[in-house]
């Protein structure tokens, strides 16, 4: 599908959304444009009608340009009402639609690639744009109408002044030319005012001012933001000016042509060849076609960008719905029979020099409580962002009893994980929400929020909270009760342990506030759960960088340097005395003596 196609589709939107607002503003822009062209008619017969002392004539003027003007006028106010509705509703159309596509994409991918996201970023600044396209078109309507009225009336004073539309391409074509340069220097603009609003983000934000003030950083950051922002501005400047040149040189050659034309009709009328009045009408109506033909410029420069905004949409549509089409896809498995199995899975981020992940091959058997350690940067993270279906291996393949992951549905499989980050959210939510979206269909299930609650070890958190269940938490709302860092992460594994029966649980280092034991704890009650879940098969994921919690797993992994190093139980790897036991044992001491 094309941008145009794509308009179409937005006018087809627009009927849908408001019919008899579309009708209306088109009625009324047909008659107000027909109107506001006819009546420099009047000025030629006032004029003449002085000059010649007929009194009849002169009201006939008269009443033409009173009664046409007026309804012009009318009409005209009219249809802007109706045209801002229609964008109202188109806006919020287009603003679901976007939202909606970008939240539901099954990877993650276009948040990832840069080239994406400064599509992903152009399409969320310019969606107005897409809203005001049925607008944009009914003016374009009217300009038609208007320089078809206004040629007509033109060619009654001396045909080859019809012509005179036709100088208007070269201000038209120079101002296309000019924008063209000034969404050039945007589009080249947008990855800096990305980070310039990153930075603005950073500044001002109350989650990130602790640490910057600590660090004395502020300064330097307001610096950054304060040069970044200048470079931006000189270059904007610069597009601009460069612009502003195009559409200078295109105007000065239109008035140019303008004049001599005037001069030529005054010389006719000299020669009597042309009534004065005819001359008074044809200015009028030139002066008009003028402004019609600037009026088109703009109303081509919006629709340029509505169009590149279009097809911008189209694309997002076209990707989200190639990344959800699957042509057969499998089913997800009732519950695990063999478990998962990496097989030779490598993964390299898009755009990066390296892989990130090589050659991992391990099985996860149903029912297993799996952890997986290793230094900073080794690929924890990015390995659970595999198992769990946001981004696809470059290498190798993850099976699910032996069926391809890559032919499960991401948002399938996605229904039978579940997870819990380092990074969790915390939503503004009343609690009960806060904990129940973990299971979508159950968030009222006040019996079930307090189960995982109680499981996440914060069966005391609702009787602390004004409100109980139903307090509002956060900072967002009014009343809302902030909660401190560890209640929030209890918050955030009590949504974790919402869905009863996972395939497959993550726990990617979300207990970091928590001290060792508790931490231990946890990860024994989310394995007991596991276990007794075993019906369904699941496999229950930990990434820790405490020994203390990974030694009760059923499988260690030890990455290192994107490789598997070790595999095995926490006996069968102190006893092989490799890596693990090392940093196992040089923990343990740490504890002690700390
Ligand atoms: N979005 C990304 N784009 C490019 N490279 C990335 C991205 N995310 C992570 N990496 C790189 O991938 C490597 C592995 O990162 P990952 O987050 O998987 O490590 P980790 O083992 O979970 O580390 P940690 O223990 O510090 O959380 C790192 O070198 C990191 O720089």
């Amino acid at each position: 599908m094309k941008g145009t196609s794509a308009l179409t589709t937005l006018i087809g939107t627009a009927w849908r959304a408001a019919p008899m607002t579309l009708l209306w503003a088109f009625a009324a822009a047909t008659a107000g444009a027909v109107a506001s062209a006819t009546f420099p008619l009047g000025f030629h017969y006032m004029v003449d009608g002085a000059l010649a002392h007929r009194s009849d004539e002169i009201t006939f003027g008269v009443a033409v340009v009173a009664i046409l003007f007026t309804v012009a006028t009318t009409l005209t106010t009219l249809s802007v009402t109706g045209n801002w509705t229609l964008t109202d509703r188109l806006n919020l159309f287009v603003s679901e639609r976007v939202a909606l596509l970008l939240s539901t994409a099954p990877r993650l991918e276009h948040f990832e690639r840069k080239e994406l996201l400064s599509e992903v970023d152009q399409l969320r600044d310019d969606r107005r744009s897409l809203a005001a396209a049925p607008r944009q078109l009914l003016r374009a309507w009217q300009v038609a109408i208007r320089g078809g009225v206004i040629m007509l009336l033109l060619a009654t004073v001396y045909p080859p002044v019809m012509l005179v539309p036709l100088f208007g391409l070269i201000p038209a074509l120079a101002d296309r030319r000019a924008g063209r340069v000034q969404a050039r220097a945007g589009d080249e603009l947008a990855p800096v005012r990305r980070l310039i609003g990153d930075l603005f983000t950073l500044a001002t934000t109350a989650e990130t001012a602790k640490e910057l003030r600590t660090y004395g950083v502020t300064d330097a950051l307001a610096a950054r933001h304060a040069a970044l922002t200048e470079d931006a501005r000189r270059r904007d400047v610069r597009g601009a000016i460069r612009g502003a040149a195009w559409e200078a040189l295109g105007w000065t050659g239109y008035a140019v042509a303008f004049v001599g034309v005037i001069i030529v009709l005054v010389l006719r009328a000299a020669h009597g060849h042309t009534s004065p009045g005819q001359v008074v009408m044809a200015v009028s109506l030139m002066r008009r076609a003028q402004r019609q033909i600037a009026g088109a410029s703009d109303t081509a420069g919006s629709l340029a960008t509505a169009v590149r905004t279009a097809r911008r949409l189209v694309w997002l549509e076209d990707y989200v719905e190639k990344e959800t089409r699957m042509p057969a896809a499998a089913p997800v498995p009732d519950r695990l029979r063999t478990g998962l199995r990496l097989e030779g899975v490598g993964f390299r981020y898009a755009g990066a020099a390296e892989d990130v992940l090589q050659d991992l091959t391990v099985d996860l058997p149903a029912g297993a409580t799996v952890a997986i350690v290793g230094e900073n940067g080794a690929g924890k993270t990015t390995l659970v962002k595999l198992l769990t279906g946001m981004y696809r291996p470059t290498a190798g393949r993850i099976l699910v009893d032996g069926a391809d992951l890559a032919g499960i549905s991401p948002d399938r499989w996605r229904t039978r994980t579940t997870a819990v980050f380092q990074d969790f959210v915390r939503p503004n939510l009343i609690a009960r929400e806060a904990v129940g979206i973990g299971d979508l269909p159950r968030i009222e299930d006040e019996a079930a929020v307090g189960a995982a609650l109680a499981t996440a070890g914060a069966e005391d958190l609702p009787a602390r909270l004004p409100q109980g269940l139903a307090t509002p938490l956060g900072r967002w709302f009014t009343g809302g009760k902030e909660l401190s860092g560890g209640q929030w992460q209890r918050i955030a594994l009590a949504r974790g342990l919402m869905r009863t029966d996972p395939l497959l649980t993550v726990l990617d280092e979300p207990t970091a506030s928590l001290d060792p034991a508790a931490e231990a704890e946890l990860f024994t009650r989310f394995a007991e759960l596991s276990r007794s879940g075993r019906r369904a098969g699941g496999v229950t994921l930990l990434i820790s960088h405490r020994f203390s919690t990974a030694r009760t797993a059923d499988l260690i992994i030890v990455l290192a340097g994107g490789r598997i190093t070790e595999v095995g139980d926490h006996e069968t790897l102190l006893a092989r005395g490799g890596g693990y036991a090392e940093l196992f044992t040089l923990q343990a001491k740490a504890y002690e003596t700390g």
